[in-house]
């Protein structure tokens, strides 16, 4: 059955038409009248494509960009669906207004920091908060909202979350179910289904919304020839998925699934070690594949004859200084599994004023070595210095596009790879998909199409996306792949500066900040035959490495010695909003800080030193730090100093772990950090129950936070003998009162 739809709010002739498209509704038996903007329309007219689309308006708030793609490709199918999506980010309010909107509403939004809004989000944030908006602010709307989180982190989409509970609170209604991805898993499973079923769900709010009179504004049309012509509404079957996927059979395809076929099990089971990205194998060879649709591409990419102007790295943006490295200590011994590096930076000439528990953020560049690689990959060795013009293209199918604002109006080839694209990013299957048409290899082809198909997802993860394999890592696995430059354009992410908490107090270092961080290595595997390190520690690694102080060297008073180009970082603050220390100094803190989790602490402690030196008087609270490492005297990130605030009394209770160092005696002692806090859970349970204390978590927030809450909620519960459901609530109640803080990573 076709539903029909009839535009209300035409004047005319048009009018007229709509009342005959009416009156041939009512003689096609079987055709239901439906008031809305989105479906069909049938005519006296010859018959002529009409596009009548259904508005709404799609928002999104994203930190590192996936937000934004996925924004930006509901953007894309909707147009297949009959929508037209008004695309912003949140954070472009002269270009929205919710107040006003008479369509449906999709937010995409996810989570940074610890439960916190993306930067572009903050301001809509702040301002739906606003107490002193009405309960009936937002009565007008209708939305959905996808919210994307990573469940390593304890507040899982919390932004998501307290945009749909302050909408619902300020009136507005959901029209299809909040959906919420999860990163740590893959976001797909969550937003591939959930987008699946959005039109339908967008459909009939729109067609509710007009039908209580707000018809025409959320519809916009395009009649040609001033007729009403038709458009066959998509039908049940062939809406969703189906259009905007094409299924692959096996008869599409020539070579692989055939000769794989044609093999003996043992031989086909048997990829080798770096093979296993490459081949087919069964049962997904033999599969019909599912694959995205190919995106539109959107942008002309030329290089000119002729060097480009030469850009000064990212320091042109706003809130970015180039500050000189005053000395580098390696903090841990050569044969530690990690390399901890501590930096120091002089910030004595900036406008930096920054409290323990603020980050920096570091803009590195992508390493010299690989972009070289990149380009000798794409063919265009030998062109760093051309200019690079980039136009959209005049027929792209692909709406409301534009030149990615973090690509310079005029910016050399080199600098585009160093500097503005995360080369580094795993590839999307989008990705995969547009790399697929740029693969001469028939099997290369396939295997391609496998990876970033329906079926193939469970590969895609574990074999691209899990050990973060980059568009390098892919050409080398497919060398008949040969992408445009203007896909890359297209399709990798802004190069993202890297946070670091400062791991000093500007009352000990004055003018100066420190920095601590492992060198990351991301080793070998199916797909990445060398390792890699890690793009900003590597970079800074070898930046330091003239003036590196070796683990145990004695300090040189002379600092930076004399090199002829000081070395410069460019850096931006990032200031915290609540992992500072308490404002009031009797209060008693716990800080748990495992390997390089231990820096902002020193900067906590460090302060308190300092307040102590000076406040005489005052009373200062109780000071535990939980710290683990691997071995004693391999890796024991700042002994010295913290034997040393432990000597003053700054420091009350070091409790300190050695996961990998052998023991003696029959008990084995407390192996990570978390086994300490249940040994000293009395202590902890005085000072956050009783003496309101704080709770701090500094680290990795895939295992250790993760472990440490758990653990937080174990002792909690045996201290108050009450049930979990209590202890979590007791655990809420910590982190609203901003007593259980979290600065951590994955
Ligand atoms: C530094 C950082 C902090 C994060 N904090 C959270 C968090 O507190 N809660 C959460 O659910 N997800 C968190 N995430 C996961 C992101 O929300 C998730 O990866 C999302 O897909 C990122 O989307 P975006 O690229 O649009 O920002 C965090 C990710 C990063 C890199």
């Amino acid at each position: 059955m076709h539903r029909l739809c009839v535009i209300s709010g035409i004047t005319g002739t048009r009018r007229k038409a709509a009342w005959e498209a009416r009156r041939e509704v009512k003689r096609r038996n079987g055709c239901r009248l439906v008031s809305a903007c989105s479906a069909v329309i049938y005519s006296r007219a010859p018959v002529m494509p009409c596009e009548v689309k259904t508005r709404f308006l799609l928002l999104y708030g994203s930190q590192r960009g996936q937000a934004q793609s996925i924004a930006e490709e509901i953007r894309d199918q909707a147009e297949e669906h009959g929508f037209i999506a008004d695309l912003y980010c949140l954070s472009q309010k002269e270009r929205y207004n919710l107040e006003k909107e008479i369509a449906p509403v999709v937010f995409v939004v996810s989570t940074t920091g610890d439960g916190e809004p993306p930067d572009t989000a903050l301001k809509f944030v702040k301002e739906i908060k606003d107490k002193t908006l009405a309960s009936d602010h937002f009565k007008h709307l209708r939305y959905a909202l996808l919210a994307l989180g990573d469940t390593n982190y304890t507040y899982f989409c919390e932004c998501g979350r307290i945009i749909d509970r302050r909408l619902a609170e300020l009136g507005a209604k959901p029209f299809y179910a909040t959906g919420f991805a999860d990163d740590s898993v893959g976001l797909e499973i969550v937003v591939d289904p959930w987008i699946k079923d959005l039109w339908d769900a967008t459909r009939t709010a729109s067609s509710e919304m007009s039908t209580s009179g707000q018809e025409t504004a959320g519809c916009l049309e395009s009649v040609p020839n001033g007729d009403l012509a038709t458009r066959e509404e998509p039908s049940a079957d062939n809406s969703g998925a189906s259009l905007n996927i094409h299924l692959l059979s096996l008869s599409d395809v020539n070579g692989p699934a055939h000769e794989l076929s044609q093999r003996g099990p043992a031989e086909e089971e048997s990829g080798t070690e770096h093979t296993i990205l490459t081949r087919s194998l069964p049962p997904l060879s033999q599969s019909a594949l599912n694959v995205p649709t190919l995106p539109h591409s959107f942008i002309d990419a030329q290089l000119l004859d002729g060097s480009a102007e030469e850009n000064n790295g990212p320091c042109r943006k706003e809130g970015v200084y180039e500050v000189p490295v005053t000395s580098a200590v390696q903090l841990t011994r050569e044969d530690a599994v990690k390399t901890a590096l501590l930096v120091e930076l002089d910030v004595s000439d900036l406008d930096i004023h920054y409290q323990p528990g603020d980050s920096l953020d570091v803009h590195c560049p992508n390493s010299e070595e690989e972009v070289a690689d990149l380009l000798g990959r794409l063919g265009l060795a030998g062109c760093g210095n051309h200019a690079v013009q980039l136009r959209l293209q005049a027929d792209t199918k692909k709406k409301g596009v534009q030149i990615p604002s973090h690509i310079p109006e005029s910016c050399s080839l080199q600098y585009l790879l160093t500097w503005c694209l995360e080369i580094r990013s795993v590839p999307k299957k989008a990705f995969l998909r547009s790399l697929v048409d740029c693969t001469a290899d028939p099997a290369e082809r396939r295997r391609l199409q496998e990876l970033c198909s329906k079926q193939g997802s469970a590969e895609y993860n574990r074999l691209v996306r899990d050990p973060g394999l980059c568009l390098l890592d892919l050409l080398y696995a497919f060398p008949s792949c040969s992408p445009p430059l203007s896909l890359l354009i297209e399709h990798l992410p802004k190069l993202q500066p890297r946070s670091y908490s400062a791991a000093c107090s500007s009352l000990r270092h004055p003018g100066k900040l420190h920095i601590v961080f492992n060198v990351l290595e991301f080793p070998p595997c199916p797909g990445r035959p060398i390792s890699r390190r890690g793009v900003c520690t590597g970079w800074l690694s070898d930046k330091v490495s003239p003036i590196l102080r070796p683990h145990g060297a004695a300090e040189s008073r002379s600092g930076n010695p004399d090199l002829s180009d000081p070395l410069k970082v460019p850096v931006s603050l990032r200031p915290s909003s609540a992992f500072r220390l308490p404002a009031d100094p009797s209060v008693s803190l716990i800080m748990v800080g495992p390997g390089t989790g231990v820096a902002p602490f020193i900067g906590f402690l460090q302060h308190r030193e300092k307040q102590r030196q000076q406040d005489r008087g005052t009373t200062f609270g109780e000071t535990w730090l939980f710290f683990g490492c691997r071995h004693e005297d391999r890796d024991f990130l700042f002994r010295e100093e913290l034997e040393t605030f432990l000597a003053s009394g700054t420091l009350t209770h070091l409790k300190v772990c050695f996961s990998r160092d052998p023991h003696e005696g029959a008990e084995p002692p407390p192996k990570y950090v978390q086994h300490n806090l249940r040994l000293n859970s009395q202590a902890v349970c005085d000072i956050l129950l009783r003496q309101k204390g704080f709770f701090y978590v500094c680290g990795d927030a895939k295992n250790m936070a993760k472990d440490v809450n758990d653990t937080l909620i174990d002792i909690i519960g045996e201290e108050l003998q009450v049930d979990k459901l209590e202890v979590m609530k007791a655990v809420a109640v910590l982190r609203e009162e901003k007593r259980y803080l979290q600065d951590i990573w994955s």
